[in-house]
């Protein structure tokens, strides 16, 4: 505070120094912008134009709105895509046909399965029956231990999303204490991975952790992915840290309290505006890379 500088205002509130934005929105254009690019450049030289089938089950409002944002957003790149929509009362072995269905599809080069699916349906079984060479979203088995195993490959997109963005704001990573909340499949685990892979010293944390606020104030990097809005507070950071919120909870509410955390934090995500639309742009370039893999492939087997 005794840095910030001093306004004509004696209003405290006014005078709290800001924490630094790091804005998705910007990068994720620039990367949507080459995906068009080698798209473009892929149908002009195959004909071939690269294409994400999107699976929704059942009728949750904002996964349809996700999934509507997702194919808006290929459009405007110039990937096609395939909607496909089941009921809410789709059994495992059906939404596993239709996914080895467009597996095995030659026209769908992209696979995303939205999450969550409803209960009675085995997730880890349906995310399976998408063909590694398709997981554009990296939620496979396969997908996850390439990135474990630090091999190319496709990540898992919110994740990776979230490491573009650290890159392109330069934060230090090696040797970073970076304290992940939230453990899920493909959004908390792959992150603290992803962030191992570029030697942070990783801490994952989760609803069983005991004295959490404690582990958070020691975090020089902070990755919020438990789906709690406001969840953790500006008093749990340490000052100067850097604030990565995952979080999406309804009415574009992040995980992470943002008024409080500007005042401590050095950089941190907005919500909307941050890790969101990195996530759809990673799936997007992905999905180009997926094409190209498959277009190059097709054609050195002829
Ligand atoms: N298999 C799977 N893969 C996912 O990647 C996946 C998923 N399931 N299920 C749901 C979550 C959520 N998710 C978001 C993506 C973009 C925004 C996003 O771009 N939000 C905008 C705000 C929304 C708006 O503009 O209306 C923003 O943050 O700026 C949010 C959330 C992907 N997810």
């Amino acid at each position: 505070m005794t840095q910030s500088t001093p306004t004509q205002s004696a209003d405290n509130a006014t005078t709290q120094p800001q924490a630094r934005l790091m804005i998705g929105t910007e990068l994720a254009a620039e990367m949507v912008t080459k995906a068009a690019v080698r798209a473009e450049a892929l149908r002009e030289r195959t004909g071939v134009q690269p294409c994400l089938a999107t699976v929704l089950v059942g009728d949750d409002p904002a996964s349809a709105t996700y999934v509507r944002m997702k194919q808006n957003r290929s459009k405007k790149a110039g990937i096609g895509s395939r909607s496909v929509v089941l009921p809410a009362e789709t059994t495992t072995e059906e939404l596993v046909a239709e996914l080895t269905k467009l597996s095995e599809d030659p026209e769908v080069h992209g696979i995303l399965l939205q999450h969550p699916v409803p209960a009675q349906i085995d997730e880890r079984a349906a995310f399976e029956a998408i063909a590694p060479a398709k997981d554009v979203d990296g939620v496979t088995m396969h997908a996850f231990a390439a990135m474990a195993f630090g091999e190319p490959g496709f990540r898992s997109c919110t994740p990776g999303g979230i490491l573009r963005l650290l890159e392109a704001y330069e934060v230090p990573l090696s040797g970073a204490h970076a304290v992940v909340i939230g453990r899920s499949p493909i959004l908390g685990k792959p992150a603290g991975m992803l962030l191992l892979a570029s030697n942070a010293t990783v801490t994952y944390t989760h609803s069983r952790t005991k004295d959490l606020a404690d582990i958070v104030r020691q975090a020089d990097i902070v990755v919020a992915a438990v789906g709690k809005a406001n969840f953790v507070r500006g008093s749990w950071l340490k000052p100067g840290a850097v604030v990565v919120d995952a979080g999406y909870n309804e009415g574009n509410v992040g995980d992470v309290h943002f008024e409080e955390a500007t005042e401590v934090a050095s950089l941190i995500t907005p919500v909307p505006g941050g890790v969101g639309p990195m996530t759809i742009a990673l799936l997007l370039e992905q999905t180009v890379d997926a094409a190209e893999a498959q277009t190059a492939a097709g054609t050195a087997s002829v």
